[in-house]
């Protein structure tokens, strides 16, 4: 297998970067193309050390709060051919779960979350960066329904988080970083126009790839 193409998708929390992720994922394996995706969440650190009932303190919108580093070498093992060795997250404990899953490259990766972006040491492994660019308040409107209902959380939490770290770190680091987008998503999980650009340029990249050998 040749060097695989890999799309970096960032945003806003529930700006819809899964949902797009999902899109175009379905839309790429229409055309028989092997998709690998991959989430930054998996790679919030482990906080197995911190009381259950502390964990929910943690600024979780901060870049470190993720273990960047290992997805770091975890990219460069990918493009090496080299399996690894995914984390799982859970969001109810707010911990890395003991599993891992055994994950080998495909021709086409697509990893998605919140401070990809802010991450310069990674840019050298992104063929293309995308910015999925939704208005707040319709992220926060998303956010307060997916979270109390998938993620375990009460009303009362979603607005308290939003207020004390969602908000001001997104200003801080999430926003500035749509600068190094090279494409920017407006509306989010349904833009199909969006979709489609996006799906035939990995496809001719393939295409480009395959017959330069
Ligand atoms: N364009 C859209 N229209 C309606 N609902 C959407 C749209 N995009 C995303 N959603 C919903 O909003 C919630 C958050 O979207 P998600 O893709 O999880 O956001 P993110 O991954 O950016 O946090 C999900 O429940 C998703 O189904
Ligand atoms: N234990 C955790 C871990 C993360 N979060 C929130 O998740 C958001 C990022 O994920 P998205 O799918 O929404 O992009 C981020 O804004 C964190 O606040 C959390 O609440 N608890």
């Amino acid at each position: 297998m040749l060097k695989p193409i890999i799309l970096a998708i960032s945003g806003a929390s529930g700006s819809g970067k899964s949902l797009f992720t999902q899109n175009l994922t379905l839309s790429l394996e229409k055309h028989e193309q092997l998709v690998l995706v991959l989430q930054e969440d998996h790679y919030y650190k482990s906080q197995d050390h911190i009381a259950v009932a502390d964990r929910a303190k943690t600024n979780y919108d901060h870049p470190d709060a993720f273990e960047h580093d290992l997805l770091l070498q975890h990219l460069q093992a990918l493009c090496n051919k080299q399996s690894i060795d995914y984390p799982s997250y859970c969001y109810k404990t707010h911990t890395r779960l003991q599993e891992t899953q055994k994950v080998q490259a495909k021709p086409i990766i697509i990893i998605e979350g919140i401070m990809l972006l802010t991450q310069i040491q990674l840019f050298d492994y992104f063929d293309l960066k995308v910015f999925v660019d939704t208005p707040l308040d319709v992220c926060l409107m998303r956010r307060m329904l997916r979270d109390t209902q998938e993620r375990g959380r009460t009303l009362d939490s979603v607005a308290r988080q939003y207020e004390k770290t969602v908000k001001p770190m997104y200003h801080k680091f999430i926003r500035p970083s749509k600068n190094f987008a090279d494409l920017i998503v407006p509306h989010g999980g349904e833009n199909f126009i969006a979709v489609d650009i996006l799906g035939a340029y990995l496809l001719n990249q393939q295409h480009g790839k395959k017959n330069n050998g």
